[in-house]
């Protein structure tokens, strides 16, 4: 079999019976034949996100309050106890994080249970890009503040 280059492993998809190579690394798949080593990092991360705003944030206002006039204190605490919440459901860490997003997130992907899609490098504010690059698929970060407010991030792909 010609060899492909380094961290590419060659799959057959079920569905149609074409082969695809698969990113060791980062478990993304392609259908070209990889003509470089893999690369370690995703280029693109999915991310859900819970927003909690202070009345320092640079938008106080959300779709929640007209204005926010908790303190940062505050907020964080808010959004300790939804951690803790998430973090003890076990199994049902993702539906949790949702419903959680849905009903408290200040952010306006509060109506997507918190999806903000994918995004690359130099999308995001920096302290939020750092916290989700630095996420396993699945993984839940600590509280990330941004200029926006204080958040959680679960990363989804
Ligand atoms: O920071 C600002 O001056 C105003 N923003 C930015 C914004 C406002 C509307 C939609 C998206 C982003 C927010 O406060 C904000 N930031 C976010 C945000 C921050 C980091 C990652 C994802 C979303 N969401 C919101 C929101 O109201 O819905």
């Amino acid at each position: 079999m010609a060899d492909i280059p380094e961290g590419w492993e060659k799959h057959v998809s079920r569905s149609s019976g074409r082969d695809y190579y698969l990113n060791i690394h980062t478990k993304e798949s392609q259908w070209e034949i990889p003509s470089s080593p893999a690369k370690k990092m995703s280029q693109t991360v999915q991310a859900s996100h819970l927003l909690v705003k202070h009345k320092n944030s640079r938008r106080p206002s959300s779709w929640r309050e007209e204005k926010i006039t908790r303190t940062e204190d505050e907020a964080l605490q808010l959004l300790k106890g939804y951690r803790d919440q998430i973090t003890a459901s076990g199994e049902g860490l993702q539906d949790m994080f949702a419903t959680l997003a849905t009903d408290f997130s200040d952010c306006s992907s509060a109506k997507k249970g918190g999806d903000l899609g994918h995004f690359k490098k130099g999308q995001m504010q920096k302290p939020f890009e750092d916290a989700t690059f630095a996420l396993k698929v699945g993984e839940l970060s600590e509280p990330v503040w941004t200029d926006s407010g204080v958040h959680i991030i679960l990363r989804t792909a």
